[in-house]
């Protein structure tokens, strides 16, 4: 599955342990999405994004927001002056589920141009 395959899906409630993706299907999604490391716990996934100055971060952080609210999947973000790590993991899950890799994905498309 390449990334435009991911971005190129929605997200759909995932609930229950059942949802979760094992190790083996985590590292074959995840080297399809450059930059992005899972967390020690194994249970999310994260890439900080570097930008010249607060607008572009901001802008990077409204672009963002939107699609999760679209998709109703939320990431975690911790931004300063210029960078926003962005962090996935589905909570009903409790830990990674396609979601997450879904919306990385998304988040590469939005800054592909
Ligand atoms: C009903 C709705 O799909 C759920 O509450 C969604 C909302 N956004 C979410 N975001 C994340 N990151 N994990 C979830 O489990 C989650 N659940």
């Amino acid at each position: 599955m390449t990334i435009a395959d991911l971005a190129n899906q929605h997200c759909i409630p995932r609930k229950g342990p059942e949802n979760a993706l094992n190790a083996t299907q985590v590292k074959a999604l995840l080297a399809e999405l450059p930059g992005w490391t899972v967390t020690a716990d194994g249970k999310a996934m994260v890439k900080d994004f570097k930008f010249k100055d607060f607008h572009h971060t901001l802008g990077f952080i409204n672009a963002v927001g939107f699609m999760a609210n679209q998709e109703d999947h939320h990431p975690d973000l911790e931004a300063g002056y210029g960078h926003c790590q962005v962090l996935w993991s589905t909570h009903d899950v409790g830990g990674l589920s396609l979601n997450d890799f879904i919306c990385a994905a998304r988040v590469e498309t939005l800054l592909a141009h």
